[in-house]
């Protein structure tokens, strides 16, 4: 593809002739995965500025460069400047991988993102559709699953991504869009027919200066980039929920208020009532006026609100809503959200995802109603992230606890017994056992039968970030021999 063509109208003048006819044959924004023929995107950063590796990607082969300003000791190829390097990345990216899926979902909010995604994508695929899902568990479509890093993926991978699954005949696509995907612009090339929105509650305090820039960079969803009469689903059920609402009000978008306080009678979903029946729910719905009684196979009340997000989206983009309704019968939970991965003794065992502290009080309030004895939770926090929910969590385990067992998440760069010590601060009567293998197995072999164990934090993942090293690790995994170890 030629570069000019690359770029959007504002930064065409800027282009020189002899610059405008190069032939792009890829696009990088990372001096380390450039290849020749790649046109780089030197973009300034939390940590770094891009400009400082334009040298580094030239030498790899970069036939040209953009940014807002270039090298100081000029620049070996043209230089492209422009004042928004991110929005014309995102833009560019659209542009070299141009197919997207007809039919595009995206839901933030602090937590249910992945759940939503997977539930929108369960729904469709029941409806006969082709769809997928795009987020922290990485691709999920009819014809590949690709292991994700980032919940949001940076613009070149998204659209490289969405370009093959387009071409591998997918039609429907959910995906999340993370606060830092949002504020970084990761998304602003994707044609968004339908936005979805959970809760908000802390987290990311380490990236964002106040909950409002928090809160600012999730409203972007509706307020730039779901196309124009697309459809906004909003949990209504949240202090936040009335500025999100007007956001998308004020965007003149399908507005589908969701859960307890959702607009039942009209365009949106009321949850009427709901009642545990096993490790399953019935929740009653109500819809244009209309009630429907589901069976809804999942543990925890939260899932109620992602599920009834996922259905307003798939009803949002035009999908039948008896249809739609009769699907949720079927979902089954993201993997590591809420997931009954074994028992011993007759106490159930769970693995969960939360990892802040809205979702750790979720977690455990879920699991309250099937404790007849104690409730036990071994959870830690991650390090190089946002040190301030540390002792939050250690207090929320305290309370919502019987027996809290403190061990490491992903410590990353940060000394693990730090971390530890800032969550039992504020968790009295804590055990903190550091290796997290041991700390599930001593979990397990203590179990009862009426007490049950969620272990919190790390979910699907399948590495424990030690330092720069990844080393293979899983709760499922951890679970399973301690379950055989126990037996044995
Ligand atoms: C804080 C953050 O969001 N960082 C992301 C951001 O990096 P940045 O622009 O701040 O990068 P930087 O390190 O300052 O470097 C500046 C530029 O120099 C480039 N560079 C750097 C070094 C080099 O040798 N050569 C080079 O070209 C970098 O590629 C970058 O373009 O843009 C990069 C490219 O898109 C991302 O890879 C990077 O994600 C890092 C790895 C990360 O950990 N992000 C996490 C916090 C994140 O984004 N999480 C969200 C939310 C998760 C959730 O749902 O809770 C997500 O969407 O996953
Ligand atoms: N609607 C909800 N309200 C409160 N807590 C929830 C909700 N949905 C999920 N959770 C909790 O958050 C955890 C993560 O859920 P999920 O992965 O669906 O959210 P997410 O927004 O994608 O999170 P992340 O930003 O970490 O990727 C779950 O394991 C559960 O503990
Ligand atoms: N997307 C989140 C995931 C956190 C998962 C948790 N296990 C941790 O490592 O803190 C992040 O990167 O902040
Ligand atoms: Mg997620």
């Amino acid at each position: 593809m030629k570069l000019l063509d690359l770029f959007s109208e504002d930064a065409r003048p800027a282009i020189q002739p002899e610059a405008a006819a190069i032939e792009i044959s890829g696009l990088a924004v990372d001096s380390r995965a450039v290849k020749p023929g790649d046109l780089f995107f030197a973009l300034a950063g939390a940590k770094t500025d891009g400009v400082r590796f334009v040298e580094a990607a030239v030498a790899a082969g970069a036939v040209a460069v953009a940014g807002n300003h270039p090298p100081v000791g000029g620049c070996r190829v043209p230089f492209v400047r422009i004042a928004n390097p991110r929005r014309e990345l995102a833009q560019a990216s659209a542009r070299f991988f141009p197919r997207q899926p007809a039919t595009i979902a995206a839901v933030t909010g602090t937590s249910g993102k992945t759940s939503v995604a997977a539930f929108t994508r369960q729904i469709w695929q029941r409806l006969g559709f082709q769809a997928a899902s795009i987020g922290t568990i990485g691709l999920v479509s009819p014809k590949r699953t690709v292991y994700g890093s980032l919940t949001t993926p940076d613009p070149v991978a998204l659209h490289r991504q969405l370009d093959e699954i387009t071409r591998d005949g997918v039609t429907h696509l959910a995906f999340e869009a993370s606060s830092h995907g949002l504020d970084q612009l990761r998304l602003d090339g994707v044609r968004v027919n339908a936005g979805g929105f959970t809760n908000l509650s802390r987290d990311h305090m380490d990236y964002h200066p106040d909950v409002a820039h928090y809160l600012a960079a999730k409203l972007r969803l509706f307020g730039d980039l779901v196309v124009d009469g697309g459809a906004a689903v909003i949990s209504a059920d949240h202090d936040c929920s009335p500025e999100v609402i007007e956001a998308a009000r004020q965007r003149k978008l399908v507005t589908m208020t969701v859960g307890r306080n959702g607009d039942g009678a009209g365009e949106g979903i009321r949850v009427a009532a709901s009642a545990i029946d096993g490790f399953a729910q019935r929740i009653e719905l109500e819809h244009r006026g209309r009630r429907t009684s589901i069976h809804l196979p999942l543990v925890g009340e939260f899932q109620i609100e992602n599920a009834v997000v996922a259905a307003g989206l798939a009803i949002g983009t035009g999908s039948d809503p008896a249809q739609v309704f009769a699907a949720l019968e079927t979902l089954e939970g993201a993997k590591g959200r809420l997931e009954r991965v074994g028992e011993f003794n007759g106490a159930p065992i769970f693995v969960d995802y939360a990892h802040k502290p809205d979702a750790l009080t979720k977690a455990l309030q879920a699991l309250r109603p099937y404790t007849q004895r104690k409730l036990v939770v071994v959870f830690g926090a991650g390090g190089d992230r946002d040190a301030g929910k540390r002792p939050l969590m250690g207090a929320i385990a305290a309370e919502n606890a019987d027996e809290v067992i403190i061990t490491d998440d992903n410590p990353r760069s940060e000394n693990p017994a730090a971390i530890r010590a800032a969550i039992i601060a504020a968790a009295k009567g804590a055990t903190e056992i550091g290796d997290r293998t041991e700390a599930i197995g001593k979990a397990i072999a203590g179990l009862a039968k009426g007490d049950v164990l969620l272990i919190a934090g790390k979910g699907h993942e399948t590495g424990q970030i030690i330092g720069d090293r990844v080393l293979p690790f899983s709760d499922h995994d951890a679970v399973a021999s301690a379950l055989a170890e126990a037996v044995a």
